[in-house]
């Protein structure tokens, strides 16, 4: 990932989390666009309070930045529950859920990001935890080891995937709800950045805004991203938070018509370049870009598909007739091209 990409969020950058955290809706009024699934939050929230239990779980699957942390928030937020985070990668033993379930308190909201990077033998743990509030501790080894029942405290687990094809069905049948975030439509866009502009009181007007919202990949994180930079040239140059300062700000930054980054346009180039339009699969083309395959998947294509730049097929990925406009390339039939 390149540090100066600025579509790609980085973990480790405090103000990053600072600033995404400042502007993170708290309730489901607050939380722009994705109505049928916050319909279908809002009903299995208020049915769990007036039957005075836990909600069923929930598990929120879509690429990055769409709001899943956020949906967790507000599930503890709405019912006024404490929130304990953890992660997949941070459970790879058994022992370690065993530890964050056993200290739950009655009602609170498990959420765990990346669901699918959990260990396997936590994962079967999480199953009976999930269904009957139970665990099963192994104690000792081989001949001599038993396993000793502890009862949980009643808790709602929101998983969060980017991958909800990699989770076992035994895992994916035991949460009640399954929400699948969608990119988010330039009108929603336009209101994400409308609330964040006046949160961070930043005066801008409505073609800038809609010039945002078209090149942010559908991603409202991208969307406050791009606002922010956006703020910093307008200050830098003395300039009004106009059309043409957001223009210039995008292009000093790269950010292409479509909103491509910087991994978008190598995804596509590659195939474009190197492999004549393709198809090629889904390995070779991680390779030659030089990005695990995982990261295509999961975080590059959906978007690339989305926008009709790329498609899937069981031979491997293919550039459509628009990406090699996009890129202002002419495909010949003998599988050369023009720049
Ligand atoms: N529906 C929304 N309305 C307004 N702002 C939103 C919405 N969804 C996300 N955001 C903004 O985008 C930021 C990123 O959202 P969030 O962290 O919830 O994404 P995520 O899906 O959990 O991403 P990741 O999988 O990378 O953790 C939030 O800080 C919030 O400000």
């Amino acid at each position: 990932m390149a540090d100066d990409d600025i579509t790609r969020p980085d973990p480790e950058d405090d103000a990053e989390l600072a600033f995404e955290g400042a502007l993170r809706p708290k309730s489901l009024t607050e939380f722009v666009g994705q109505t049928k699934v916050r319909g279908q939050l809002e009903l299995l929230l208020r049915a769990a309070a007036l039957q005075g239990r836990t909600p069923d779980h929930v598990l929120l699957a879509g690429p990055p930045g769409l709001g899943k942390t956020t949906l967790a928030m507000i599930v503890a937020h709405e019912g006024n529950r404490p929130l304990r985070m953890s992660s997949g990668p941070a459970i790879q033993h058994a022992g370690d859920l065993a530890a964050v379930l056993s200290s739950l308190v009655p009602g609170e909201v498990l959420f765990i990001d990346e669901i699918h990077r959990m260990a396997r033998s936590a994962e079967e743990m999480l199953y009976l935890a999930m269904e009957d509030f139970r665990i099963d501790i192994m104690v000792g080894k081989g001949a001599g080891a038993t396993s000793i029942p502890l009862e949980l405290a009643p808790f709602t687990l929101v998983g969060a995937t980017t991958r909800s094809g990699l989770l076992p069905n035994p895992l994916r049948d035991r949460f009640g709800f399954t929400a699948h975030l969608e990119f988010y439509d330039e009108q929603e866009l336009e209101e994400v950045l409308r609330r964040a502009a006046s949160l961070l009181d930043i005066d801008i007007d409505r073609e800038a805004l809609a010039e945002i919202a078209g090149r942010c990949r559908g991603t409202p994180r991208i969307a406050n991203r791009l606002l922010r930079r956006v703020r910093d040239y307008a200050l830098v140059h003395g300039k009004p938070a106009d059309l043409e300062t957001v223009r210039a700000a995008l292009d000093l930054y790269d950010v292409d018509s479509l909103g491509l980054d910087r991994l978008d346009r190598a995804v596509v180039e590659t195939i474009l370049k190197r492999f004549g339009g393709g198809p090629v699969g889904l390995s070779t083309l991680a390779v030659s870009v030089g990005e695990e395959a995982d990261t295509i998947e999961s975080v590059v294509e959906p978007f690339l598909v989305r926008v009709g730049l790329v498609t899937r097929t069981p031979r491997g990925r293919i550039a459509t007739p628009e990406a090699w406009q996009h890129f202002g390339m002419t495909r010949h039939t003998d599988g050369l091209f023009d720049a």
